[in-house]
């Protein structure tokens, strides 16, 4: 049993304007209890648009809630069309960026050097980035999952010293298993995210390693949370669909009730 604090994370994708995201959170406050807090970290993850009104509503009524953003800029500031600056989210007060979801890699052709550079750019601006690894079925089909999600971990902390690395959240996010309901089982994500923590001791040693939070992502709901957090390296979870329906979302913050 390890002492991190699982982190339970809401990834909305283009999902819910900003009026829904206030309901949505307001859901999500009232379902939730202290003692909910108290064992597990729970953030949501709401496109751009809604940032501000779900800053108003987590400061305006002390909510343990925290936030963040899908997505964070390489750059602080300058002429970049349509990027959002950490400097940006820093102001609203945002917890999180995530760095290199699989929609973003796919649809944005994101490298892993551009993922480096903007897991340097959340460090800079003191927000935390969730760095999103995963195979796609081809990869995992020739077996080659585990070498796969090791060369994006590498790529995505080049250069990235110890004392911030320790403090990064890493989602083991399998591409096959996203919005496709084909859940990985328990013994995959214990796979890629085991050989991950070995990395990461490779790289800064063990006791850096045993701080990092690995989530897994990918069809995660109330149903199947349970035995995928009993896997020694799962420390949390990355969660699409079932994140928009707040019942379902306090369920799985519950896992432990599951
Ligand atoms: O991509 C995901 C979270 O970032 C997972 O999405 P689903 O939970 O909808 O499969």
């Amino acid at each position: 049993m390890s002492d991190r604090m699982p982190l339970m994370a809401g990834n909305w994708k283009m999902n819910l304007n900003h009026l829904e995201a206030i309901a949505h959170v307001q859901k999500l406050a009232f379902g939730l209890a202290d003692k909910d807090y108290e064992a597990v970290e729970v953030a949501v993850l709401p496109p751009f648009t809604d940032l501000r009104s779900v800053q108003t509503l987590v400061d305006g009524d002390k909510l343990k809630i925290k936030y963040g953003a899908q997505d964070i800029s390489a750059h602080d500031s300058g002429a970049y069309t349509g990027e959002i600056s950490g400097p940006m989210l820093a102001k609203l007060r945002c917890a999180y960026a995530v760095v290199g979801h699989s929609e973003r890699r796919q649809y944005h052709d994101e490298t892993d050097e551009l993922c480096n550079a903007k897991v340097k750019a959340a460090f800079r601006n003191d927000l935390t980035p969730i760095l999103c690894v995963g195979e796609g079925l081809d990869v995992r089909k020739a077996g080659n999952q585990v070498a796969h999600t090791l060369a994006q971990v590498d790529g995505g902390l080049r250069d990235v010293p110890a004392e911030q690395a320790e403090t990064i959240v890493i989602a083991y996010e399998p591409v096959w298993a996203i919005g496709t309901g084909e859940v990985a089982t328990p013994e995959d994500a214990q796979e890629v995210c085991g050989a991950i923590r070995g990395r990461l001791a490779e790289l800064y040693g063990q006791e850096v390693a045993d701080k990092v939070r690995i989530q897994y992502g990918g069809s995660v709901k109330s149903g199947n949370v349970a035995a995928i957090m009993a896997k020694p390296d799962v420390d949390g979870a990355l969660i699409g669909g079932a994140s928009l329906d707040a019942d379902e979302f306090v369920k799985i913050v519950r896992f432990r009730d599951q």
